[in-house]
């Protein structure tokens, strides 16, 4: 689809990128910002990993009971902050979502007895109040679904300092978590329709399921 149609149309679409810690989704997004007239908007991580000084995420890892709302309140925050910004572009591929940062990660937190009831309350109530006052504009979500066998071993390739800790177990959750949302759409509300890329395979591979689906993302579209 060229620029032109889709500015003419007024054709505007949002994309997520949606996968397990490691899955490819940076990967994903570097690969399509080659594209002209696609905006990519990776995850704010280096603002997590990096307040006025502080390392939210690093704290969070060490400590989830005291630290888990900590980092769930900036991550809502900047998540919030990067769907409201101006789109520069007629296709937007963000990287997660508010949505996931709630319904996996601060799910996550205290389905495992690692966020106190009282902060998952406060939480519950920030993320039902901005999703039912703000429209988050989305059209479709890509969801790389690969194993966490293989998130694992990416993982540690990558290297990141304050993931070194996180075992099998703790992407298996996840993994579990995005399951239930995204395939058999039994736990929350799906915002909007749904994509599933398997991600297991190689880089050369990945790139060719990328060419081919890439009519879709662009269109916002699933079918
Ligand atoms: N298809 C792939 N095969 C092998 N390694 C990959 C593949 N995609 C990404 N990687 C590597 O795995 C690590 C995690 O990828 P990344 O794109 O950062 O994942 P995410 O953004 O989902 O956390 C990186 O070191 C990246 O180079
Ligand atoms: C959204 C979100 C993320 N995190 C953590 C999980 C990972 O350690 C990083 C994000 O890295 P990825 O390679 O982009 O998956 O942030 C979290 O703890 N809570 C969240 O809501």
């Amino acid at each position: 689809m060229s620029f032109n149609s889709l500015c003419m149309n007024n054709l505007w679409r949002s994309v997520f990128i949606e996968g397990n810690i490691a899955s490819g989704k940076t990967t994903c997004l570097e690969y399509f910002s080659k594209t002209s007239n696609i905006e990519v908007l990776t995850e704010p991580v280096s603002k997590w990993r990096n307040v006025r000084g502080h390392n939210p995420l690093g704290l969070m890892y060490q400590d989830p009971i005291r630290w888990g709302i900590t980092l769930q309140t900036y991550v809502q925050l900047t998540m919030l902050d990067r769907h409201l910004s101006t789109m520069s572009a007629p296709v937007r591929m963000m990287e997660r979502s508010i949505y996931s940062a709630k319904y996996i990660f601060v799910e996550n937190l205290f389905r495992s007895g690692k966020m106190p009831e009282v902060d998952f309350a406060v939480l519950s109530e920030w993320f039902e109040w901005i999703t039912q006052n703000i429209a988050i504009p989305v059209d479709l979500i890509v969801y790389l679904q690969s194993s966490p066998q293989t998130c694992h071993e990416r993982l540690k390739e990558r290297c990141r300092e304050e993931e070194k800790i996180i075992p099998l177990e703790y992407l298996e959750a996840i993994h579990q978590l995005y399951e239930d949302w995204l395939i058999k759409k039994t736990s929350f509300n799906v915002p909007a329709p749904v994509l599933v890329i398997p991600a297991d395979d190689d880089l050369q591979k990945m790139l060719h399921q990328y060419e081919e689906n890439r009519e879709k993302i662009l269109a916002g579209s699933n079918v």
